[in-house]
């Protein structure tokens, strides 16, 4: 994490309020990637395991982690949502929502305890041919943080084909926009978890935003996914 440069923050702001996702590049080594795929075979990491087909949530397993996280995901989370913290709370500003965010991680876990929300949400999926996530929102009980990222632990110049990331926005009285994203390892996109804020002729008006993976052709797909705000269950 050290090597993002103070610009790159500037940047993932700027592109967050207008497009509202942003990519960057190189946030993890190509070694701390495979470290974090090694370790999805150990237990102990995880508190819960979701196989994603039993649920029909698409086809895959993920891991949620336990509490403490692995140094590397507590250290994105703690770097990441502060500054993320300024656009969430624009985002709420013009949507009207009347709920502001703390400037620090660990007040946002406080206010999750308040609401009995206290596990951790980082998780951890694999998908192999076929494999899929279908489109949906990461919410875990009232309290939530409207951002979200996720990280690419391999690559699909190498690893596996298809498997794209897709984000669709959809605004009131309009079908759904899709976005279609396939970053490269190491790379961490940050993206609406529930809504954001579109300029309209009349103000800020809402888009509701949802996320899935499409269907892999080959090979096997692992991601990192930060959720901010912890989980009721
Ligand atoms: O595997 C992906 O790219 C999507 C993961 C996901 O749904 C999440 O991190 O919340
Ligand atoms: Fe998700």
């Amino acid at each position: 994490m050290e090597y993002i440069k103070k610009n790159d923050w500037d940047e993932l702001q700027n592109s967050l309020s207008q497009k509202g996702y942003a990519l960057m590049e190189n946030v993890l080594t190509p070694n701390a990637c495979e470290t974090l795929i090694k370790d999805f075979g150990v237990d102990q990491l995880y508190r819960k395991t979701v196989e994603m087909e039993r649920y029909r949530f698409g086809l895959g397993t993920y891991r949620y982690y336990t509490y403490p996280l692995p140094d590397v995901i507590a250290a994105i989370r703690e770097q990441v949502y502060p500054r993320l913290v300024p656009i969430a709370n624009q985002w709420m500003q013009q949507l009207k929502m009347g709920v502001s965010y703390p400037e620090q991680l660990i007040k946002l876990k406080q206010l999750c305890e308040e609401k009995g929300q206290n596990l951790a949400t980082p998780l951890i999926l694999n998908y192999g041919k076929g494999g899929h996530n279908t489109l949906h929102q990461d919410l875990y009980g009232e309290v939530y943080f409207p951002m979200q990222a996720v990280l690419f632990l391999n690559d699909h110049s190498k690893d596996y084909q298809g498997g794209e990331f897709v984000l669709t926005q959809q605004v009131p009285r309009a079908q759904s926009k899709p976005i279609v994203l396939q970053p490269k390892q190491g790379s961490m996109l940050v993206f609406p978890t529930n809504y954001r804020p579109i300029l309209g002729k009349k103000g800020h008006y809402r888009a509701t935003m949802r996320h899935g993976v499409s269907e892999v052709h080959s090979g096997e797909r692992f991601t990192l996914g930060i959720i901010f705000h912890d989980a009721a269950q």
